[in-house]
């Protein structure tokens, strides 16, 4: 779940890309890149890092244009290496930039194809290079006048040939912008519109609060399977593009990974996170009707919708018990367990007269690998709590991730194959409460009632796409675990191939 963005304006857009990444920064804060277009020039800047590390004047001053891409990364694929941030570019045909948000399955099948049957060479392990490559390959074929109805063309094709989940914006050399997503619409991407005395100006994003700190009015959410083509006259095309298409979203978008100010597919974030922690409370009065839970409290940030809303419907006090230390960013989302581990316990502190004598519900948005009950049950406990129970807004995360979230492996989830006694006594809490898996779509169906059937392999082990084999899982498993990116992370290139914006010291 990297964020995504494309912007197309009467003026410079560095700023505004920049500005934009920075509101998306909850989407991955690995790496992060721009890519301008300056009348046939492309200018790119990218690294590892926040996005207020990556770019620093000398930068945003030489990223000249009114056509850019950004992106901010949070790895599921190849290495951590700076080479394989993004945007991604390829020369042939016309000069093509690449931004991509999602995780393709296909991806060791297609370097083949592209090498063997394209003559096209990938140089990351990268499977946005993948994807740039395959709908480079495509454009090609395309011949010189390349107008909408080609552009579409060559999408159709991309879709044919790739497999998994994908969102991706993309600059095509004297030409425009062009974005689309997969045909079961797993991650998102929304576009909206700024009307200026110069004409119009369009943006392209991941969620919806880009476009809101921009200014910019949200038309819609491309649809699954759709492509968008903005030309150099600020025209707009749209067409689907796939052949089969299903409206399926990734369902943990909502529980943990958008921003709550962001409407995803019709449904308000902040919404379903709401209804999430009702549902929660009416499980509590179902399977617990005599509990004796003093206090309700959230673990800082993302379940504190959820939390509020449980308290309310439990009819018992909700009391911020933990501080946050807002320099430290999302755990969840960094790339090893020591440093997730460490970061929890720099991240939230106890308040003790919050916990001490109290039988505390501790609500959390998702339990994954469980770094973080673990370490904030022992708090609350240290903090003097009576009794320490936990709910979780979302059911047990129980199977791996591969559209876009970096959970590839079964056995570091901590509910894999654990009955939810069994998680209750590894956590150390005194009672433990998931969220039904029927409760957490319908927390999501009755904000937008359209939204009927979401990717919720993670709790079910049901891939949308339909064709994830065990053998697919093993190889990323082999590829991806904690301890094969350690051994890996020694390896980064520190001699890339990729085009920086020049350092002047
Ligand atoms: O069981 P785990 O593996 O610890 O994963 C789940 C936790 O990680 C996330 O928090 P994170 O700190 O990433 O972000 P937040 O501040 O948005 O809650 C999520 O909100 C849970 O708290
Ligand atoms: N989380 C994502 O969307 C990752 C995009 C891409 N697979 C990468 O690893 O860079
Ligand atoms: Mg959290």
């Amino acid at each position: 779940m990297c964020g995504i963005l494309g912007l197309m304006a009467n003026s410079m857009v560095n700023q505004a890309v920049y500005d934009a990444l920075t509101v998306q920064q909850h989407r991955g804060q690995d790496a992060a890149g721009m890519m301008t277009w300056d009348e046939g020039r492309f200018l790119l800047r990218k690294s590892n890092g926040l996005v207020r590390d990556v770019f620093h004047t000398r930068h945003m001053t030489r990223l000249k244009g009114h056509l850019g891409i950004g992106h901010v990364r949070y790895p599921t694929a190849g290495s951590a290496s700076e080479a394989e941030s993004q945007p991604f570019y390829v020369n042939s045909p016309y000069g093509i930039a690449l931004v991509h948000n999602g995780n393709l399955t296909n991806s060791d099948q297609l370097v083949e194809e592209l090498f063997n049957a394209d003559l096209r060479h990938i140089n990351t392990s990268s499977d946005s290079e993948v994807l740039l490559n395959v709908f480079a390959h495509e454009l090609g074929k395309q011949g010189h006048h390349l107008g909408a109805e080609d552009i579409f063309d060559a999408v159709r094709r991309v879709h044919r040939r790739c497999r998994g989940g994908y969102a991706a914006v993309s600059i095509i050399n004297g030409k425009g912008l062009v974005a689309f997503r997969d045909p079961y619409g797993i991650r998102p991407v929304v576009f909206g519109k700024r009307d200026t005395a110069e004409g119009p100006e369009y943006m392209i994003a991941s969620e919806s609060v880009a476009l809101d700190v921009a200014g910019f009015e949200m038309i819609r959410d491309l649809a699954p399977g759709e492509a968008l083509y903005i030309d150099l006259d600020r025209n707009l095309h749209t067409q689907r593009c796939a052949e089969q298409t299903r409206l399926a979203p990734c369902i943990f978008e909502y529980v943990y990974l958008s921003r709550p100010d962001s409407i995803l597919d019709g449904a308000n974030v902040y919404a379903t996170r709401m209804r999430m922690g009702q549902k929660l409370a009416e499980k509590v009065h179902r399977d617990w009707p005599d509990n004796d839970i003093d206090v309700v409290i959230p673990i800082p940030d993302t379940s504190r919708t959820a939390a509020l809303e449980m308290a309310l419907h439990l009819d018992v006090p909700y009391r911020e018990g933990f501080m946050k230390n807002r320099y430290i960013g999302r755990t969840f989302i960094m790339p090893g367990q020591t440093q997730r581990k460490k970061s929890v316990r720099q991240k939230l502190n106890a308040i003790d007269i919050e916990f001490n004598g109290k039988n505390v519900l501790l609500v959390d948005d998702s339990i994954v690998r469980g770094t973080t009950c673990n370490e904030i049950i022992q708090m609350a406990r240290e903090a003097g709590a009576k009794n320490v129970y936990f709910a979780s807004a979302a059911p047990a995360v129980r199977y791996p991730n591969v559209y876009g979230i970096d959970m590839p492996v079964a056995m570091e989830l901590i509910a894999y194959d654990r009955s939810v006694d069994e998680v209750c006594q590894l956590i150390g809490a005194d009672r433990l409460i998931y969220q039904d898996l029927d409760d957490l779509k319908a927390a999501v169906s009755e904000v937008n009632p359209a939204l009927t059937e979401f990717d919720c392999s993670v709790f079910d082990g049901r891939y949308i796409t339909g064709d994830i084999d065990p053998d697919y899982l093993a190889r990323l498993e082999l590829a991806r675990s904690d301890d094969a990116k350690q051994q890996s992370s020694g390896e980064h290139a520190l001699v890339d191939l990729h085009n920086d914006v020049e350092e002047v010291e």
